[in-house]
């Protein structure tokens, strides 16, 4: 990367990489937008300053380098992830899984099964990417392949993104300046752009409006989930996303679900809902702590899903009346198909 920003002007190098500005003022050096070119002012440097920052200049440079390559790297996404491999472990009782099942992206897959029956357990595996060292004994492959220890446990490039049942901002922000927060750490252009954009679609996922100058504190569990999901849409480098349970949260669950396989996301889901479960294009049965099945989601269950939708409107209508005040003596609708 030196090669290249060593040739280029000071002007340029501050309209292309703006960040770079910050490498400067952290030091308390002043310098101009000038034509020199980079190589030349660090080699240019006062005596007195390089005593008191007590570097020489090749090493000033070379910090400077790295602090450009550190910024450039948090531009990148990780979208170098095409599978995720689940390699069976055992059961509550020790039982083997017998199952290995890959899943590429842009796929939906829906984990079912009774409360308590794990999981929980096999989106943390995942999260965790498992090395046969959870009480599941599963291990995890990325491309086929054990990551290395460098991506299983980094802070940047996560590869799993995780979108908990329980979203409680703590931050004294408003929706603006949390958005904008994170696209400025994700090193953004077009920033403003894309703070409106992710508004705009959290907005279309929530049930109620909110504003951009609302403080992220008062969103409702709706809100927040809609937000976080368009954020994790845009602004998340994780290629894998995990959902613990988005039926409760009274948002667009189709549309979020397209929002995220849409930017080839591997998207796997807990649920209890028929209407969610339908929607992956698998669901894993999960009993007892082990997957006892992998059942693709047939011609016949996507029509179904669609007749299941219907119920869900009529439902939700029949809700809204319930809020309104108005009593259900009748029911609105004919709720049989
Ligand atoms: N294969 C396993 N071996 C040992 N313990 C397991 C296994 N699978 C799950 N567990 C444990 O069983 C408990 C319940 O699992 P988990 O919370 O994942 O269930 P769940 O299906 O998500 O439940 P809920 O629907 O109520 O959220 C946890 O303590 C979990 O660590």
């Amino acid at each position: 990367m030196w090669e290249k920003l060593s040739q280029i002007s000071l002007r340029q190098l501050f309209a292309e990489y703006p960040h770079a500005v910050d490498f400067f003022s952290s030091l308390a050096l002043d310098l101009e937008c000038t034509e020199r070119t980079v190589q030349e002012w660090f080699f240019t440097l006062d005596e007195d300053v390089l005593q008191d920052l007590g570097l020489g200049p090749e090493e000033l440079q070379a910090r400077f380098s790295f602090f450009m390559m550190q910024m450039e790297g948090l531009k990148e996404t990780v979208n170098d992830v095409r599978e995720v491999t689940i390699c069976g472990g055992v059961d509550k009782n020790g039982e083997p899984e017998n199952c290995d099942l890959t899943i590429r992206a842009g796929e939906i897959i829906c984990i079912v099964g009774p409360t308590g029956s794990g999981k929980s357990r096999l989106l943390a595996d995942i999260e965790w990417i498992a090395q046969q060292d959870t009480p599941t004994k599963r291990q995890i492959l990325i491309n086929s392949q054990i990551p290395d220890v460098t991506k299983r446990f980094a802070i940047e490039h996560k590869l799993v993104a995780q979108l908990s049942q329980n979203m409680n901002f703590i931050m004294d922000l408003t929706v603006h300046e949390f958005v904008a927060m994170h696209a400025e750490s994700r090193m953004i252009e077009k920033q403003q752009e894309i703070v409106e954009h992710i508004f705009r679609k959290a907005n279309e996922l929530a049930g109620e409006p909110f504003a951009l100058n609302t403080p992220v504190t008062s969103l409702s569990g709706g809100q927040s989930r809609a937000l976080m999901i368009a954020d994790t849409a845009y602004l998340s480098t994780s290629p894998i996303v995990l959902i613990d349970e988005i039926e409760n949260a009274g948002i667009d669950r189709k549309q979020a679900l397209q929002l995220l396989v849409a930017k080839e996301k591997i998207v796997l889901m807990a649920t209890h809902d028929p209407i969610l479960a339908l929607m992956g294009d698998k669901r894993i049965v999960i009993k007892n702590g082990g997957i006892r099945q992998v059942i693709n989601t047939s011609p016949a269950e996507r029509e179904n899903l669609s007749r299941l939708e219907l119920i869900d409107r009529q439902m939700a209508a029949i809700r809204e009346l319930l809020r309104r005040g108005e009593r259900i003596d009748k029911l609105p609708f004919t709720l049989g198909m």
